[in-house]
């Protein structure tokens, strides 16, 4: 397995938030921040503060309504701090890995929180332990703290956070603690997302915009690429250090298709604007005549009512209607940790309303097909309540290869795109035609040319050095009889 990445599990991603105020308590903000964050990472939630004299953690494995209560957040005393949501990338998936990290030295103490995966993690862990550093997890974020610790002995923080980001190779959205200073840094390509917003007490880092809002605070802008923003102890306002200038950006276009809340607004676009605009461009380059289009609960949302308002706006009179309920008590389906478990809740999870379907054409809109466990089983679902034909389109291309950038996207094993062309997928799901969208009308929708984008799931072509990648590039396909019949047999 290359380095910083393990075998199976979620394609979710952390999320990171920092925030210092004019003297009022952080923890509570920092938790509301966390539970808007939470479709980004469910196996562990935390928060660092810091009173000025000493630093407070609390960190628990679980979600972040379950992780603190009442006490918890009364024990996190002080203005400035970090929080964490953790769904894991690389290193344990226990309490060893779980954020914010803390670390402690000779001039102060650090709590560290990141989105993002490097890719030279075992090269930094073997060197700093060769230089005395101790390290209690085999996670990469760890790495980073230790790394910026031993730097902050030797150097101010400014000098420190860039000699680290020279060192670390990957992508990270990072929150940090500095004592009561609290940092924002992203990564030199902006892979991950990270923005600052105001607060009518102070100011907030955090991944997603959603989570300013529920603070009823305002957007400000992105963290640019290579940058360091230091916000003020006392929450007056932030500084901006531009450490790292990069040519070409390596934004993560998978956050706008499917990981980001579509209230959020990620690198100048409301992802909801995104979504609905790649359903328009959907039904330009694939649209299919049907009776109904239902979109796949919940992230499909947006691109079936843009691809439906395409339609209707070309004369089609097809329908739209939400005829695939959602319980929404089943979290996302790649939370479950095995393929049986996957396929028990997106059972679960999704339930036809036959009279919407029955003895109609069906054109079902999602956003994304990673395994196929999703699609496989709905086109099942769909046949047995009497759909006439059922379609598929797809609002982002086919995912043919994993994520290193921390997004557990499964090996290419476990994808259902990888080494197989639409015609075979189709034929795999089931349906009875699936259609994909273009890699073009996805940077068109972005407003970005496709060299400023992470592309490496849907091209194979990552813009990071990535350890070993090419060793995982062989696949063996099962036979689509037996894939259809592990599906039956559930
Ligand atoms: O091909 P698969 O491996 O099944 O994965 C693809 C599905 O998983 C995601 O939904 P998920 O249930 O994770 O979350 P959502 O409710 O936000 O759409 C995605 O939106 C697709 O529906
Ligand atoms: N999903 C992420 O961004 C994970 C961050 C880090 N690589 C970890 O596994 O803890
Ligand atoms: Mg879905």
């Amino acid at each position: 397995m290359p380095d910083g990445r393990h075998s199976d599990g979620p394609t979710e991603k952390c999320g990171v938030v920092g925030v210092s105020l004019d003297g009022r308590d952080a923890a509570q903000p920092l938790y509301y921040a966390l539970y808007a964050l939470q479709h980004r990472g469910q196996e562990s939630a935390g928060i660092v503060t810091h009173d000025g004299f000493q630093q407070h953690s609390h960190v628990e494995m679980g979600l972040v309504g379950d992780a603190f209560d009442e006490e918890d957040l009364e024990s996190l005393k002080g203005s400035t701090g970090v929080g964490h949501v953790r769904y894991p990338t690389a290193g344990s998936v226990n309490a060893s890995c779980a954020q914010p990290f803390s670390v402690s030295f000779k001039s102060g103490s650090l709590g560290l929180s990141h989105n993002g995966n490097l890719v030279n993690t075992d090269e930094l862990r073997d060197e700093l332990a060769a230089n005395g550093h101790a390290f209690t997890s085999d996670g990469d974020t760890e790495v980073i703290a230790h790394d910026l610790a031993r730097n902050l002995l030797e150097a101010d923080l400014i000098r420190a956070v860039k000699r680290t980001m020279d060192r670390i190779h990957g992508s990270y959205a990072l929150t940090i603690a500095h004592d009561d200073t609290v940092l924002g840094v992203r990564d030199p390509q902006g892979n991950r997302p990270l923005c600052i917003g105001e607060l009518d007490d102070g100011y907030i880092l955090t991944s997603e915009s959603a989570a300013i809002d529920v603070l009823d605070g305002e957007l400000v802008r992105d963290v640019r690429p290579g940058e360091l923003v230091v916000l003020d102890e006392d929450g007056a306002g932030f500084d901006s250090y531009q450490l790292v200038e990069r040519e070409r950006t390596a934004h993560c276009f998978f956050e706008h298709v499917y990981f980001a809340r579509p209230d959020s607004r990620i690198d100048g676009s409301l992802v909801y604007d995104v979504r609905r605009e790649l359903g328009r461009k959907l039904w330009e380059e694939s649209g299919v005549e049907s009776d109904v289009v239902l979109p796949v609960p919940d992230s499909g949302r947006a691109f079936a009512s843009g691809y439906a308002e395409a339609a209707q706006a070309d004369g089609s009179d097809v329908e739209f209607a939400e005829g695939l309920m959602k319980n929404r008590y089943v979290g996302r389906t790649f939370i479950m940790p095995t393929q049986d478990a996957r396929e028990r809740a997106v059972r679960l999870k999704l339930n036809p309303i036959k009279d919407v379907v029955e003895g109609r054409t069906v054109t079902v809109i999602d956003d994304s097909i990673v395994r196929g466990t999703t699609s496989t089983q709905l086109v099942d679902l769909l046949n047995d309540v009497g759909a006439e034909s059922v379609h598929m389109r797809i609002g982002a291309p086919a995912i043919v290869a994993p994520c290193y950038m921390g997004i557990d996207m499964a090996s290419r094993e476990e994808l259902i795109a990888a080494g197989r062309d639409t015609e075979a997928i189709c034929e795999t799901v089931g349906a009875d035609s699936l259609a994909y969208l273009s890699i073009d009308a996805v940077a068109e929708a972005l407003e970005r040319s496709r060299a400023d984008l992470c592309l490496g799931c849907v091209t194979g072509e990552y813009p990071y050095d990535i350890e070993d990648e090419s060793t995982d590039r062989e696949v063996t396909r099962p036979d689509i009889g037996d894939v259809r019949a592990s599906v039956a047999d559930d």
